[in-house]
């Protein structure tokens, strides 16, 4: 299952390494697509199916479906597949069981100490209980046969994001683990961080999520900043210790010949930046039903390889699905995330390369922190001689010339994407960028014309095309990225931007909360308490990433008491 040494180079053809899958998803990938025949599209929610786990041997359990009376069209009676489902499977979600927190308790010492009103104090605590709706282990049973699941075994207890993500996923931890740390929950925190070592060590890479059809990617590589973080509040250095060879590991996944891209800049100086790369070519397996619809009028067999890898890659951003990645807005099949450069990608790995140079130095491993040390310096000069756009105060993607296999290319300004993206603002979450007030200055003036910033909250494009990773939708992961730098950056007015975007945000996520009794997975910056919507899903509750950063803004800037908490 080890991908890492397929990924030296990206081949000569638009195919590409893909990662081997197993039977059970390839078997559960033909469930969803008669399921699809047999109930219709309306409400219907592939990932389901791919997490559904066998009673029997797969054998028995293939062999039963393939004798169920199929009409024409190939679909089954609603009857037949329902007594098919019930009679060979668990529920999708019962191989994850309730797990009590261990450091859970209702209200927690110290919690939240800013928070003055009594009103957003209850609240606060309502969403703190959450944890405990979120948290979860994995049964015995997928340790013992984990042959009939595709959950993945892990050592510790996981704190889903909710709904339908019934997994960890990668990058939403991190800001679950904020959260957590506001309710004070080191233990589980930690966990959550053993986890994704744990993943590291098996398949070389952190998992989009914690799934069998989940290997072929990572997804946002933000592990290195959990680590910092619990460590800047518990000083755990077993932590740090048992950390440092993981992250060394996830590096060198990102560092391989598939997600690098060099470039030649005007005073023909190289700079080497990463990009997503899937390790894939075929539909998503928990959206197969979907991504085959897309491809449908792709005729050749290596463009829609090549499709279903761009599908794959924009999964792996996080983003999925949005304009940013499109080279057409108006046309789906032009997707191309794999010929992107992307600023928030090369902040997150800049990031990564400074928290293991400090990593490093707090072990005594002087030779690796000075390496990672240099390497955080030229991926600084190289994302201010690709990116940074000094005219508009943004740092701007990068569009890669058509053939994405060529490692070498020379940088035009042209090939600047113009448009603007919540990821354009990333880089001032990074210290090396606030600490420099000039940087600081321009951005925070790019940042007050982008347009972007909503009556609640930061869009993440101005584009409304229907995709939920585009306008109007905002997500708490950019939310709270843009406001920690605008804090960090030293100036009062950034600072005080920053407390008034947190405000609104905080007040159309109680709104909402208070309407729908649920915290939401994404939210309509333009209206107060509306989440959001558009995307291959309906709209989920739950919700992990939004939980914990209204709980680390209430925990920054606290609420007043005359402070009023309605829009
Ligand atoms: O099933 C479709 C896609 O769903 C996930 O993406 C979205 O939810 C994730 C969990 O909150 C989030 O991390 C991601 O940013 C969202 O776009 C999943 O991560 C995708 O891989 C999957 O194809």
């Amino acid at each position: 299952m080890k991908i890492a040494e397929s990924l030296s180079s990206c081949s000569s053809n638009s195919a590409g390494p893909v990662t081997p899958t197993i039977p059970l998803v390839s078997f559960l990938e033909r469930v969803q697509e008669t399921a699809l025949s047999t109930f219709g599209g309306s409400q219907f929610d592939p990932k389901l199916y791919v997490d559904l786990s066998p009673k029997f041997e797969l054998s028995k359990t293939q062999d039963a479906f393939d004798k169920l009376p199929r009409s024409a069209n190939g679909s089954v009676s609603v009857k037949e597949l329902n007594g098919f489902i019930e009679e060979y499977f668990e529920g999708a979600g019962d191989d994850m069981v309730y797990a009590e927190p261990v450091d859970f308790v209702p209200e927690p010492e110290g919690f939240l100490p800013k928070v003055k009103s009594k009103e957003v104090r209850a609240w606060a605590l309502e969403v703190h209980a959450l944890w405990k709706n979120l948290s979860r282990k994995v049964s015995d049973e997928v340790v013992k046969r984990p042959e009939f699941h595709t959950l993945l075994p892990l050592p510790k207890p996981v704190m889903i994001p909710g709904s339908r993500f019934r997994e960890v996923n990668y990058w939403d931890s991190y800001w679950i683990i904020r959260g957590l740390l506001a309710s004070k929950m080191y233990e589980t925190a930690k966990g959550i961080v053993t986890n994704l070592i744990h993943l590291i060590e098996e398949y070389g890479h952190v998992l989009n999520g914690a799934r069998a059809y989940y290997t072929n990617r990572s997804q946002p590589p933000l592990l290195s900043s959990m680590v910092h973080e619990i460590y800047s509040r518990t000083g755990d250095m077993q932590l740090v210790k048992k950390s440092l060879p993981a992250l060394l590991k996830e590096y060198q996944f990102w560092s391989s010949g598939i997600h690098k891209v060099t470039i030649h800049d005007v005073h023909s100086s190289s700079h080497t930046l990463n990009r997503y790369y899937a390790v894939w070519n075929k539909p998503r397996p928990e959206s197969s039903t979907i991504d085959k619809e897309s491809a449908s009028n792709i005729t050749s067999i290596s463009a829609k390889q090549h499709f279903y890898r761009e599908l794959a890659s924009t999964a792996e951003s996080g983003w999925d699905f949005s304009t940013r990645w499109m080279r057409n807005p108006l046309d789906f099949t032009t997707l191309a995330t794999t010929s992107v450069l992307p600023v928030d990608l090369n902040a997150f790995i800049l990031k990564m390369e400074l928290d293991i140079a400090f990593f490093a130095k707090l072990t005594g491993d002087y030779n690796t922190a000075e390496s990672f040390l240099k390497a955080s310096q030229a991926r600084q000069k190289a994302m201010k001689s690709v990116f940074w756009n000094e005219k508009i105060g943004q740092w701007l993607d990068y569009w890669l010339n058509d053939n994405t296999c060529e490692e070498t290319q020379t940088w035009e300004a042209y090939n600047q994407n113009q448009n603007v993206f919540a990821s354009n603002f990333i880089p001032l979450w990074i210290e090396t960028f606030y600490s420099d007030p000039s940087v600081v200055e321009k951005v925070l003036r790019g940042f007050q014309s982008s347009g972007l910033l909503g009556a609640f909250g930061i869009a993440t494009s101005l584009k409304n095309s229907g995709q939920q990773w585009d306008f109007p939708n905002g997500w708490a992961p950019f939310q709270h990225m843009i406001v920690e730098g605008l804090v960090r950056s030293g100036s009062k007015e950034a600072s005080s931007l920053a407390e008034d975007i947190a405000v609104r945000w905080i007040r159309t996520n109680y709104d909402a909360y208070k309407k729908t009794g649920t915290m939401h997975e994404k939210y309509d910056v333009s209206k107060c308490g509306e989440f959001g919507g558009g995307g291959e899903y309906v709209p989920q509750t739950g919700f992990g990433w939004s939980n914990g950063v209204v709980l680390a803004f209430l925990e920054e800037f606290g609420w007043p008491q005359d402070r009023t908490i309605h829009c």
